[in-house]
């Protein structure tokens, strides 16, 4: 199929081979990580303990768990919102607009697992369901992306996404064609990114430490920082939704199978991974180690929040008082960069707290297995790679404006190391 004019992007990700490879490669680490977290050894680099059968991963109750999950997020989302948000500028100068709930979304969903596990829901059985779990949210994703590539066909070209419109099937399903698909006013990234995923993620979490008391009379101090760390991200994530809208996901990235997969299936599945390793392999803490480590993620979030918060607030209005005194360079575009705050201490402030938060997420599982450090390793590579494709739309959008911040601000996301 011919790429629509004029949209021709550079291809990422290694082009249509490394989409191949990547759309094997990511579901097979996070079964390999599943069974690996459960296993004596868990051994990061070793082979899985076994290979499970196509009965122990398809189960017509997990997929019927996973679309009611799907359904019972995507009802929250269509509720009443205490405000309406509008994105970023599009190509056709139109805005959309966005209802901005998640964090009611949350917390309405927590009074329902409440209620469902004083009525009896065994919200502890979860964690035997996680393999069938991961194997219908992965087909869920698979159908929902293919879904998304059909609907694509049909869009006009304003509504494509920069850059998966490259003419190769298996690059553009990867990377998603559309920018903003929706139906209605139901937008469907912007759905998947914060509600299913995220929630889901600490909904397993709780789902193991109730199974940690089951087994051990109370979950252990390491349960407890793991779930509360994970449970300030996600609701930290959704208490400032707004934000999400001028993250490169929203504004550059199309819909396809590697957000869809990331957002129901990878996130939930592997970001739970210190939780399920705790499960099997409790690790002993005691509470001075137990504090440093909540001074890191504290440290971590301090950083992350306050990058986040000043790029949006300086975005959203340069005059707020906030902002208004720090320095700035002009660009062309008449969009203004920041050069001192947390944007003039490197250029990636928020990578470097989003990072500390990953480590303090893994130090209350040890440091004798490499398991439970995979999420902040694999982050590592993620945001590298993240901030190496934003420094290149950077270039794109603001040319030598760019070139002097990287040259007023040298470092990219560790201060006078990277
Ligand atoms: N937990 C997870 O799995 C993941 C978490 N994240 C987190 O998501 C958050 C968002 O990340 P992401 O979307 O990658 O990128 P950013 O939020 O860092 O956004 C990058 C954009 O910010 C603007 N910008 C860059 N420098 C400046 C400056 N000096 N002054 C003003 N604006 C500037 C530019 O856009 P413009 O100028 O057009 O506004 C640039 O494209 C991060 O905190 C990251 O850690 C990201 C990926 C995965
Ligand atoms: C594994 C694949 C190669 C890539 C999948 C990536 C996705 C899992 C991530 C891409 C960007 C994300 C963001 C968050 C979660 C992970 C994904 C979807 C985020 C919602 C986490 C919470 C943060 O506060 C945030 C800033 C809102 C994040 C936005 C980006």
């Amino acid at each position: 199929m011919a790429p629509p004019q004029g949209s021709r992007a550079p291809l990422e990700f290694g082009g249509p081979l490394g989409a191949a490879a990547l759309m094997l490669l990511l579901p097979v680490t996070m079964f390999h990580l599943l069974l690996v977290a459960r296993s004596g050894p868990a051994r990061l680099l070793g082979p899985p303990p076994y290979l499970p059968g196509l009965e122990e991963l398809w189960s017509p109750w997990a997929l019927l768990l996973c679309l009611t999950w799907l359904g019972l997020q995507a009802a929250l989302y269509l509720l009443p919102a205490r405000k309406v948000a509008e994105g970023q500028e599009l190509k056709d100068k139109s805005r959309l607009r966005y209802p901005i709930n998640g964090f009611q979304a949350l917390v309405l969903t927590a009074l329902l697992v409440g209620l469902g596990v004083s009525a009896g829901l065994p919200l502890s059985a979860l964690p035997e369901m996680l393999l069938p779990l991961a194997f219908a949210a992965t087909l869920t994703a698979f159908i929902f992306s293919l879904l998304l590539y059909l609907k694509a066909l049909v869009a006009p070209a304003s509504a494509l996404a920069p850059g998966g419109n490259s003419g190769s099937l298996i690059y553009d399903f990867f990377l998603g064609r559309e920018l903003n698909p929706r139906i209605c006013s139901f937008d469907f990234k912007y759905f998947c990114e914060l509600r299913p995923g995220l929630i889901g993620w600490v909904l397993i979490n709780l789902a193991l430490l109730m199974q940690e008391a089951e087994l051990r009379g109370s979950p252990s101090l390491a349960m407890w920082l793991v779930n509360g760390f994970q449970l300030l991200y996600v609701a930290d994530a959704l208490w400032y939704e707004e934000a999400v809208l001028t993250t490169m996901d929203i504004i550059h990235d199309g819909f396809g199978f590697m957000l869809a997969f990331g957002d129901l299936a990878w996130v939930p599945f592997t970001y739970s991974l210190q939780a399920q390793f705790l499960l099997y392999h409790p690790q002993p803490l005691g509470w001075p180690l137990a504090s440093f480590i909540c001074l890191i993620n504290a440290v971590g979030y301090y950083i992350f929040r306050g990058a986040n918060s000043q790029k949006n607030t300086f975005r959203k209005n340069p005059s707020d008082p906030r902002v208004a005194d720090l320095e700035t360079i002009s660009t062309a575009t008449g969009r203004r960069l920041l050069v001192s705050g947390w944007w003039g201490m490197v250029r990636h402030p928020n990578y470097l707290g989003d990072l500390i938060m990953a480590l303090a997420w893994s130090l209350p599982c040890g440091v004798f297995h490499l398991l439970p450090y995979f999420y902040f390793l694999y982050f590592t590579a993620l945001l590298v790679h993240r901030e190496d494709r934003d420094e290149r739309q950077c270039l794109q959008k603001y040319g030598l404006a760019w070139h002097e911040y990287c040259r007023r601000v040298p470092y990219r996301i560790v201060p006078y190391v990277y």
